[in-house]
């Protein structure tokens, strides 16, 4: 008895002993795999840590050999002098006869009997090739390829989202919608499926004053873009119950009743809801139709990576740059926090897909730096596409800023003066960067530790404020003409009409919301909110207020590390494998948000 107590106590231990084993196992599995997303969902544009540089160069390795040699670094000797103007014009020449070569990245052919593995190695040979074919194109002198993703695992999230997607929504942002839109995306999805379409989803409406909204709304009427202006921002406050600014009241009235007729309205949620189910109900049965009148086995030739729906509901899929508010869009139209929102680009890791109803399910996809030639670094910076806290070179992206907003609006943003251009240059000229951050920090007393103006600082804030739109700025339509002026004017005569406006919601919405003419008091507000904190405002610069600078930062240093506490992203999700792809994804069951009853009804 003993004996066979002492061995089922034996076997009770090993028992246990091989349990724990096991979950120890588990546990490290799980360490491991949770590692390895984390570092494949890192959004790559740059090379800008030690680890980045290490893989680069591994990739490197693969990207050049003997018949793929690396671009050679051309330095100009002979001296030639080319004028600026001439090499823009031999530059725009040259980037329009590549267009065509500036892609996005395919997803080689696949079905459900390859392994993961056979998939993986596929995805990344086909990658690979991409990825020389721009490195080919980088030999071109004349060409400048600006930042892209890097990371074939965000590609993949794109991937899986356009083969979901009946409808693809591509997220801009309103006040530059042509630096945010992807042509040749529209184009892929329509290679997947011919019947897919694409809506141009031009987010943060609220920050393009009407005028300009009806100047977009032609040009893409002309250009056969399909369009819906959107607010995620308002639509937020609308659903928590917040009162917008009077003026932004006014606005949306005199909206309603100059342009009911017209595409140039911000749509609201239960509007667009309905905008995006219809559309893509219309692609479902326009591809059910075409495929009863196609004999078996005669559809397109792209079948094996393409997913067409055949259930009832329909899936719309968001994409687009870093930061253009596709978050905050989904979160305004569930009607509640279920993605990750901040001003930071590259926030949302891995898509998310949203059941909203029965008929509806959205797919939200990490923002992606798509390659192109049209923009600088220091544009992509200011556009909030590029993180702003990475930047080193800040003079030069502070330049965009100085260059696309008019010097008055600058001095009366920041309560500042700006030295005039000296006799001999150019009186029109913008401020040179450099002008712009030294009278910031003079004004604010921003010091370094070295004595010298706190440009880094300065150069966030400002970037920041351009960003986030108070600093007020957009882009007119291609055709038209004297787009400078414009602004100015437009601000102008937001100026003029800039009223007292009556916030009652707090203060940080009311900054952002009431900003829909372009520029507003609230604009103003902030700075000068910011300024009240500062005693130096004005004063000129000298060896004490750069003493009181210094106190100052000592004295707020204190309070400085105290971050702004982070909302926590809900965690209602549900972790599943993909259909056999490799690739896990992120469902998040929701409520219906809406009275489908109305909508129906409305529709
Ligand atoms: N004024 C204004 N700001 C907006 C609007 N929508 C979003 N934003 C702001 O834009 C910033 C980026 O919003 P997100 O929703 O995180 O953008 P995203 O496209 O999901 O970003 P990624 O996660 O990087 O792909 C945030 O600071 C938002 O508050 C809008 O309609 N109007």
């Amino acid at each position: 008895m003993g004996g066979s107590k002492d061995k089922s106590g034996g076997l009770g231990r090993a028992l246990v002993r091989k349990h724990n084993q096991m979950v120890q196992q588990s546990k490290e599995k799980g360490h491991a795999l949770r590692l390895q997303q984390r570092k494949f969902l890192e959004s790559v544009t740059d090379i800008s840590d030690i680890d980045a540089v290490v893989e680069q160069a591994e990739e490197a390795a693969l990207l050049y050999s003997a018949e793929n040699p690396a671009p050679t670094l051309r330095i100009d000797l002979d001296g030639s002098s080319v004028t600026t103007e001439e090499t823009r014009r031999l530059q725009k020449e040259e980037e329009a006869l590549h267009a065509s070569s500036l892609r996005v990245p395919r997803r080689p052919p696949w079905n459900s009997r390859m392994s993961a593995e056979e998939l993986d190695v596929n995805e990344r040979q086909a990658f690979l090739v991409w990825r020389r074919s721009l490195a080919r194109l980088e030999e071109n002198e004349r060409l400048v390829i600006t930042p892209f993703e890097k990371n074939i695992d965000i590609w993949r999230q794109l991937w899986r989202v356009l083969e979901r997607s009946d409808l693809l929504v591509m997220v801009v942002d309103a006040r530059d919608p042509l630096f945010y839109r992807c042509p040749d995306l529209e184009a892929y999805a329509r290679e997947i499926d011919e019947h897919k379409r694409t809506l141009l989803l031009v987010n943060k409406a609220d920050l393009l004053p009407l005028a300009e909204r009806k100047k977009w709304a032609e040009y893409f009427k002309s250009n056969g873009i399909l369009f819906i202006f959107w607010s995620a921002k308002s639509a937020s406050a609308v659903l928590e119950g917040k009162s917008l600014s009077k003026k932004w009241e006014e606005e949306e009235s005199a909206q309603e009743s100059i342009y009911s007729d017209i595409d140039a309205k911000i749509y609201g949620r239960d509007e667009l809801l309905a905008r995006l189910q219809t559309e893509a109900k219309a692609i479902v049965s326009s591809r059910k139709d075409s495929t009863e009148m196609e004999t078996p086995g005669a559809s397109n030739s792209l079948d094996s990576t393409s997913e067409p729906t055949t259930s009832e509901h329909v899936v719309v899929g968001f994409v687009g740059y870093p930061n253009v508010g596709k978050s905050s869009t989904i979160n305004a139209v569930v009607g509640g926090k279920r993605t990750g929102v901040t001003s930071t680009p590259g926030k949302t890791k891995h898509f998310q897909t949203l059941i909203i109803s029965e008929e509806l399910i959205l797919c939200d996809c990490p923002g992606l730096v798509f390659p192109s030639f049209s923009s600088s670094r220091y544009e992509m910076i200011a556009s909030g596409v590029l993180p702003v806290d990475r930047m080193t070179e800040h003079r030069e992206a502070v330049q965009v800023v100085a260059n696309n907003v008019p010097r008055h609006l600058l001095e009366k943003i920041y309560n500042i003066k700006l030295p005039k251009p000296k006799p001999y240059e150019l009186q029109s000229r913008p401020p040179t960067a450099a002008e712009l951050l030294r009278a910031y920090c003079l004004s604010r007393g921003h010091v370094s530790s070295s004595g010298l103006p706190d440009e880094t600082r300065a150069a966030r804030q400002i970037l920041k404020d351009y960003i986030d739109g108070k600093i007020p700025h957009f882009k007119l339509p291609p055709e038209t003409d004297v787009e400078g002026d414009k602004t100015e004017k437009e601000n102008e005569n937001a100026r003029s009409d800039d009223e007292s406006d009556e916030c009652e919601s707090d203060e940080e919405e009311e900054s952002s919301l009431s900003s829909a003419a372009g520029f507003s008091e609230q604009n103003l507000k902030h700075v000068l909110d910011d300024l009240e904190s500062f005693e130096l405002s004005g004063a000129v610069f000298s060896n004490k207020a750069a003493a009181a600078g210094r106190n100052k930062k000592v004295q707020s240093s204190k309070t400085k590390n105290h971050k702004k506490p982070q909302r926590k992203k809900d965690r209602s999700w549900r972790v599943g494998n993909d259909d056999g792809d490799g690739m896990p994804i992120v469902k998040v069951f929701q409520k219906p948000a809406v009275n489908w009853a109305g909508i129906r009804a409305s529709t």
